[in-house]
C-alpha cells in the first residue's frame, strides 16, 4: 500500500490548478445511463472513484472512452446496456455506485445494485433512495445483499416525495429517476449542494424538464427520452479540493493562487478562514490566499449547503490544531466523523471529543509521526497536519486520499512542500 512521507515546516507558495469536482462528476457519469446517445463530459477529475465509476459502467455494457489528448474528457455511450447490475466488489470500494440505481430503473425498468454497507464515517443507510423510488411505483426487495428493483410496466411514475432528511446522493438518484418517469415528480427537502445543481443543469441540457434548480423543492416533469447534453457538459470545480488547499496554506503560511475554481461555492468556509486570519481575494475563476501569522482558532458546526460542509471538517480541524486559542467543532451530518482525532493526537494535537463535538486547544507545534488514514477527508487532514509538524510524518493507507484527490502530493510539491509517495510500503495494520 502506498504511503506519503512528509517533512513538515515549509510554507506554500505559487499556483495550483483545481480539478473537477468528484461529487459532481460521479452522478454525471451515471447520468449517461439515461440516454442512448453518446454523452461527452469535460473536467472529469483523475481519481480512483471516477475510475471505479467507469469500470462499473463498462461492466454494464457502456462504452467509455477517455480522450487521449484531453484526459479530463470522457465519452460515454450507453446505447447497449446488457447488464444493469452494480456488484458488491465495486460498490464496496465506492458508495456512490448507488447512483446507478435511479438511472437504470428509469431507463430500463430494472436494476440490481449491491446494498452499500457502513463505512468509516458512519452507517450511511440508503433507505431514502429506496423509499423515494418505491413512491414512484418501483417494486424493491433486498435479497442476498442486493437491492433488486423493477418498475411495473417498465416505467416509473411521478410522485411527491419528502425525504426524512436532506440527502445529497438521495436527491440526485431520485432526480435522475424522475426525468424519465411518467408525469410530475416533486422532491421536497431536496439537497441544494452545488453538485446537485450541476447535475440538474446537465440533465436540462439532455432535455429534462426541471424547475426549482438550486432550491429545496425540485419539480420534474418526466419526458419519454433524453438526448446527449447540448454542447456537452463541463463538471464544476471541486470546492472540497479548493478548501483543502486553502486550509493547508493557512496552516503552513504562504501565498498561493488557486486556478480554475469558484469562491461562490465556499462562502461559509471562506468566512471561517478569514476569521482565522487568512487574507483571501478572488476573481471569476481564481482564489488567492495569503497567510503570514499563526492562525486563530475558530469554531464551526457542519450542516447542509450553504452551511459549513462536513467534507471540510477534518481539514479545518488540522488548522485549529496549530492555532492560537481553542475552538469547538460540531459534526451534525455523520455519526462517526472524528476518526482523524486520535491520529492527530499522535502528532501532538490537543483535542477532546464528546459525542458530536470536538474541542480543539491549539498547540504551538506538532511533531511528525506515523499515522493512519481512515477515510478520504481524514487523510487530507493528516497531510495538512504533517505539512506543519516538525520532522517526518508518514501517512499510511492513502488509497483513501486517492479516491478523491487528483495527485495531491504532486500539487503540494509544486507549491514547495517536501512530500513524496512511497509506493507499496508495508502497512501499519489495524491492531
Ligand atoms: C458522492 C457524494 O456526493 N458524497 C457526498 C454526499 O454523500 P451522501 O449522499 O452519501 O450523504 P447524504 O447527504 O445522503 O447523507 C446525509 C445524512 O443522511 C443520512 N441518510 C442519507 C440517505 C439515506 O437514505 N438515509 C440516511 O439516513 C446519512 O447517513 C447522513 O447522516 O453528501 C455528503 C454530505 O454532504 C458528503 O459528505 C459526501 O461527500
Ligand atoms: C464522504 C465523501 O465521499 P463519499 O460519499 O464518496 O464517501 C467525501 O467526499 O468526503
Amino acid at each position: 500500500m502506498d504511503q506519503l512521507l512528509i517533512r513538515g515546516g515549509r510554507s506554500l507558495q505559487g499556483e495550483v490548478r483545481i480539478s473537477g469536482a468528484k461529487n459532481a462528476a460521479l452522478p454525471q457519469l451515471f447520468a449517461a445511463l439515461l440516454t442512448a446517445e453518446p454523452v461527452r463530459l469535460g473536467n472529469v477529475p483523475h481519481l480512483k472513484d471516477t475510475q471505479t465509476a467507469l469500470k462499473l459502467l463498462r461492466s454494464m455494457g457502456v462504452q467509455a472512452q477517455q480522450d487521449a489528448a484531453r484526459a479530463d474528457e470522457v465519452l460515454l455511450d450507453a446505447s447497449d446496456v446488457a447488464n444493469p447490475v452494480a456488484p458488491y466488489d465495486l460498490v464496496k470500494t465506492m458508495r456512490a455506485s448507488i447512483l446507478a440505481l435511479g438511472p437504470l430503473l428509469a431507463r430500463f425498468g430494472t436494476a440490481t445494485v449491491s446494498l452499500p454497507g457502513g463505512c468509516a464515517i458512519g452507517s450511511r443507510p440508503v433507505d431514502q433512495h429506496i423509499k423515494g423510488l418505491q413512491a414512484m411505483g418501483a417494486q424493491i426487495v433486498v435479497e442476498h445483499g442486493n437491492i433488486v428493483a423493477q418498475a411495473p410496466g417498465g416505467r416509473l411514475k411521478g410522485a411527491r416525495i419528502t425525504t426524512d432528511m436532506i440527502t445529497v446522493t438521495g436527491t440526485e438518484n431520485l432526480l435522475m429517476a424522475a426525468t424519465l418517469a411518467e408525469g410530475e415528480t416533486v422532491l421536497e427537502n431536496a439537497a441544494q449542494e452545488p453538485e446537485v445543481t450541476d447535475l440538474a443543469e446537465m440533465l436540462v441540457k439532455m432535455g429534462a424538464k426541471i424547475e426549482g434548480i438550486g432550491t429545496g423543492r425540485l419539480r420534474i416533469t418526466g419526458v419519454e427520452r433524453l438526448h446527449a447534453p447540448t454542447g456537452g457538459h463541463r463538471t464544476i470545480p471541486d470546492r472540497i479540493e479548493t478548501g483543502t488547499f486553502l486550509c493547508a496554506v493557512l496552516a503552513t503560511g504562504g501565498d498561493v493562487t488557486l486556478r480554475d475554481t469558484c469562491i461562490h461555492h465556499l462562502d461559509a468556509l471562506v468566512d471561517k478562514l478569514r476569521e482565522a486570519g487568512a487574507d483571501i481575494t478572488s476573481g471569476d475563476d481564481w482564489i488567492r490566499v495569503r497567510a503570514s501569522a499563526r492562525p486563530k482558532a475558530v469554531g464551526f458546526r457542519t450542516s447542509e449547503y450553504p452551511a459549513f460542509p462536513t467534507d471540510m471538517q477534518a481539514q479545518f480541524m488540522a488548522v485549529n490544531a496549530v492555532a492560537e486559542g481553542a475552538a469547538r467543532i460540531t459534526e451534525t451530518i455523520f455519526e462517526n466523523r472524528f476518526m482523524h482525532v486520535d491520529e492527530m493526537k499522535r502528532l501532538g494535537a490537543n483535542i477532546e471529543v464528546d459525542g458530536h463535538t470536538a474541542v480543539v486547544q491549539g498547540v504551538e507545534r506538532l511533531s511528525g509521526a506515523r499515522v493512519m488514514a481512515t477515510d478520504l477527508r481524514a487523510s487530507a487532514s493528516l497531510v495538512i497536519a504533517g505539512l506543519v509538524a516538525q520532522g517526518e510524518t508518514v501517512v499510511d493507507r492513502i488509497y483513501h486520499l486517492d479516491r478523491g484527490y487528483d495527485r495531491m502530493e504532486v500539487k503540494l510539491r509544486a507549491l514547495g512542500a517536501d512530500i513524496e509517495r512511497i509506493a507499496g510500503a508495508a502497512d501499519r495494520g489495524d491492531a
